[in-house]
This record gives structure tokens, C-alpha cells and sequence, in this order.
């Protein structure tokens, strides 16, 4: 089994280029099943999950063709209907093949995604919108069925209970062709929602209002193939900016949206680390002592929950006692006891963490239960004294883009075991 190992103890220094964003890459190469004609991906990150809705789309008669960070996308002229368990049990973002497949085809049956490491994460929602749209849902033999009436899906108002990122996109996705206005309230705000409707809109779609709580929808009859450069990805950017803090580094973090990565920089910057802008991206200059704040993750523009491990590494070596409150998983402190295997002093209470610091942290064996977990691993590797060596790397591997190199290039000692170095 592939493992990291790191030797910690080096501050950061140099300048690292952000790659394009999973999550907003995900649902983009969903849509590209909607029009008639193919189109150009730019700034594809090399990952796991990418490749695995690649398969997705190629199951569903789609061609893909990489070619360096570039994807080209040929839609099939008459979609299968069907993505098995195989595929959708690898990635839940899989599901978000729905609302495009109900939209072109009027039929999907996509297996159910089932939980995960951080939550149950039911799909519900998603499947309220495609009822709403006047699709007919069933559930059976772990597999959700949803067919359109003759005449296809047709446009209506839809409230969700909570913002959910992926219903809002599915559901915007099963929209773009439906006959008149859909108009989603408590829409979910984020970045990656945005660069769907963009690249929707270039496609020939309208759709108002992405990035607030209201988004509106009006069907049109056909999309055209577009060229779409996706966004940097805010998380991974995140990290970066973490991993300077933590070792008392100095870093250029690149291809940056400011704004995208601004709940991350004001809680660092509460913490006594400085960061600022600098020609596109953000520079983070870390220091010996910071002190502790408390974190409650939010729906966009609130703290990212997808930060929230990375943050409690770096709360475990800051001087005092943080709160951390998850609020948008029910299930998402698994790196609480293998922090604590390095030397965290972290007490979790239903969704509170409380972690007093400062520690000093230890190299230790520990494993990665799931993506960000895995990533405040690395964090509190890069700090810790001795050698960390981490298991279940492919969970990291899911959502950073050649993160060993990245790392070295700054300065770290890392290898990934196996790969000789
Ligand atoms: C591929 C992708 O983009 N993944 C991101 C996306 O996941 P994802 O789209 O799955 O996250 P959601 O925003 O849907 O989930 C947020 C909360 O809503 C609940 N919920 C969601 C849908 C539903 O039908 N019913 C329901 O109850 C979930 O269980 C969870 O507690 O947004 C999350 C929240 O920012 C991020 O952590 C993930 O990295
Ligand atoms: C939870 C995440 O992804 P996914 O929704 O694909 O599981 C994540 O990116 O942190």
C-alpha cells in the first residue's frame, strides 16, 4: 500500500501554483453530457476523481480525450441512462450525472452513493428538485430511477432546506433544458457553483443569480459546445496557505481567487500570520507564536468545511484553547484521534472539537480516513519532529494535484513510498 513520509521540521519557503479546482471540475465535466456539440476543458487537474467521472462519462457514451491539463468532450448523440455502483461508490460527485442525463435523455438510473467517512450525506434534495421539475422519482434495488413526462422536465420554484452544493447543481443542470423558469431559493453560494453556471452560460444557457441565494433558470431549447477555464481550487489553496503557517515558512501561493480563499485568510490573520495579496496570489509569512481562535465551518462565504481539519493541525501548535465547530457534517473529525497519535491535545463533544495548544508534535504512523483528514495529516507532518509516515494516501490523492512534488519544491522532506525517491 502506497504511504508518505515526511520528515518534519522545515519551514516552506518559495512559490507554488495553485491547481484547478476539483469541485468545480466535477460537476463542469457532468455537464459537458448537455450539449450537441464538444467541448474544452482547461486547467484539469491530474486526480483520481477526475479520471473516475471520466469513466463515468465514457460509460455513458461520452469520448474524453486528455491531453496535458486540457480534457475535449465529445457528448454522445443519445446517452446511455445508467451509471453502475462500480463508478458511483468510487466518488458520490458520480450522482451529479442526474439532473444532465434527465435533461437530455428524460431518464437515468444512477446507483445510490450510500455514506462516507465525514457524513450519511443522503441525497435527498437533489432528488426533491428533480420531482419539483416534474421527473418520477423511484428508489429501489440501491439504485435511484427518475423518468421525465413526455414533454421533458418543466421549470418551477424549488426552496432547499439547507444550500447544498451538489442539488444546487444538479438541479441547475436538470434546468438549463427544461421547458420555462426554474427558480432555486436557498441556493448554495459557492465559487464552484458559480464556474458551473458560467461555463453553462457559455454553453448557451441562462441562468441569473449564481453566487447568491436566488438562482433563476430559464429553459432553452439546445446547448453548443464551449471552451471553459476552470477555477483555481480554493482548498487546496487553503492548504498551502496552512502549511506555511505551520512550519513558520514564507510562501507564494499562486493562481489564487483573493476572495475565494478569504474566510481561510482572516482567520489566519486573527491568529497573528501574516497574509496579504501579491501579484495574483497570496503571500504567507508565518511566525514562531500564533495564537488560537475559534473555527465553526459554514456554507460559502462562511469557513469551509473542507478546511477544517487542515485548521485544527495548525490550532493544535497555536497558543491557547480553540473551539471547532462542524456544522455542515455530521461526522467529520476521523483526523481527531490520529492528530491526537502525533501529540494533539483535541477533546471533540457532538460537533465541538476543543484543542489546546500549544504542543509539540511528534512523527508518528497514522492513517488517512478521508481527504481532508489526510491533508491535516500532511500538515501536522510537515511540523512534527521525527518521521510521520501516512497510510490510505489515496484518499489525499483524490483531491491533490502532485502534492509530493509541491511539497518538495518547497522545501520539504517527503517521498511517497514505493515511487523510489
Ligand atoms: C464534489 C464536491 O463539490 N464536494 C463538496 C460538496 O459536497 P456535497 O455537494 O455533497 O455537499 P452538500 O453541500 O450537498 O452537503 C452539505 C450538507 O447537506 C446535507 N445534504 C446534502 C444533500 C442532500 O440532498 N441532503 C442533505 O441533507 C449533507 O449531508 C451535508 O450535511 O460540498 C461540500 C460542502 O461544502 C464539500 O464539503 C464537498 O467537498
Ligand atoms: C468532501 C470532499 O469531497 P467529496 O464531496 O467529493 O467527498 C472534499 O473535497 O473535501
Amino acid at each position: 500500500m502506497k504511504r508518505l513520509i515526511i520528515r518534519g521540521g522545515r519551514p516552506l519557503r518559495g512559490k507554488v501554483r495553485v491547481s484547478g479546482a476539483k469541485n468545480a471540475v466535477l460537476p463542469i465535466i457532468a455537464a459537458c453530457l448537455l450539449p450537441s456539440s464538444p467541448c474544452t476543458l482547461e486547467d484539469i487537474p491530474d486526480l483520481a476523481d477526475v479520471n473516475t467521472i471520466c469513466l463515468v462519462l465514457e460509460h455513458l457514451g461520452a469520448r474524453v480525450k486528455r491531453s496535458g491539463s486540457t480534457l475535449v468532450i465529445h457528448p454522445p448523440e443519445k446517452p446511455a441512462t445508467e451509471a453502475p455502483y462500480e463508478l458511483v461508490r468510487r466518488m458520490r460527485a458520480s450522482f451529479l450525472v442526474m439532473g444532465p442525463l434527465l435533461a437530455r435523455a428524460g431518464r437515468a438510473a444512477i446507483s445510490l452513493p450510500g455514506g462516507c467517512a465525514i457524513g450519511s450525506r443522503p441525497i435527498d434534495l437533489h432528488l426533491k428538485g428533480f420531482h419539483m421539475l416534474g421527473a418520477r422519482v423511484e428508489h429501489g434495488y440501491g439504485c435511484i430511477q427518475a423518468v421525465t413526462a413526455r414533454g421533458g422536465l418543466r421549470g418551477n420554484r424549488i426552496y432547499l432546506d439547507f444550500p447544498s452544493v451538489g442539488a444546487t447543481e444538479n438541479i441547475i443542470m436538470a434546468a438549463v433544458l427544461a421547458n420555462g423558469q426554474t427558480v432555486i431559493e436557498n441556493a448554495a453560494e459557492e465559487p464552484e457553483v458559480v464556474d458551473l453556471a458560467n461555463f453553462l452560460n457559455a454553453m448557451g444557457a441562462r441562468i441569473k443569480g449564481a453566487g447568491t441565494k436566488v438562482i433563476r433558470i430559464t429553459g432553452v431549447n439546445e446547448l453548443q459546445g464551449a471552451t471553459h477555464t476552470v477555477i483555481p481550487d480554493r482548498i487546496e489553496a487553503g492548504t498551502f496557505m496552512v502549511a506555511a503557517s505551520i512550519t513558520g515558512g514564507d510562501i507564494l501561493v499562486d493562481n489564487v481567487i483573493v476572495d475565494h480563499v478569504k474566510p481561510v485568510m482572516a482567520k489566519l490573520q486573527e491568529m497573528g500570520i501574516a497574509v496579504c495579496e501579491e501579484n495574483g496570489g497570496v503571500r504567507v509569512t508565518g511566525r514562531e507564536e500564533f495564537h488560537a481562535v475559534d473555527v465553526k465551518t459554514m456554507p460559502y462565504p462562511g469557513f469551509p468545511t473542507d478546511m477544517q481539519a487542515q485548521m485544527m493541525a495548525l490550532l493544535a501548535v497555536a497558543r491557547g484553547t480553540a473551539i471547532v465547530t462542524e456544522t455542515v457534517f455530521e461526522n467529520r473529525f476521523m483526523h481527531v484521534n490520529e492528530l491526537r497519535r502525533m501529540g494533539a491535545r483535541i477533546k471533540t463533544v457532538g460537533r465541538n472539537a476543543v484543542v489546546q495548544g500549544p504542543v509539540d508534535l511528534s512523527g508518528a504512523p497514522v492513517n488517512a480516513t478521508d481527504l481532508r483528514a489526510g491533508a491535516a495529516l500532511v500538515l501536522a507532518g510537515l511540523r512534527a519532529e521525527g518521521e510521520t509516515e501516512i497510510s490510505n494516501v489515496y484518499h489525499i490523492e483524490r483531491g491533490y494535484e502532485h502534492l509530493v512534488e509541491k511539497l518538495r519544491n518547497l522545501g520539504v522532506d517527503i517521498y511517497s513510498h514505493g515511487d523510489g525517491a
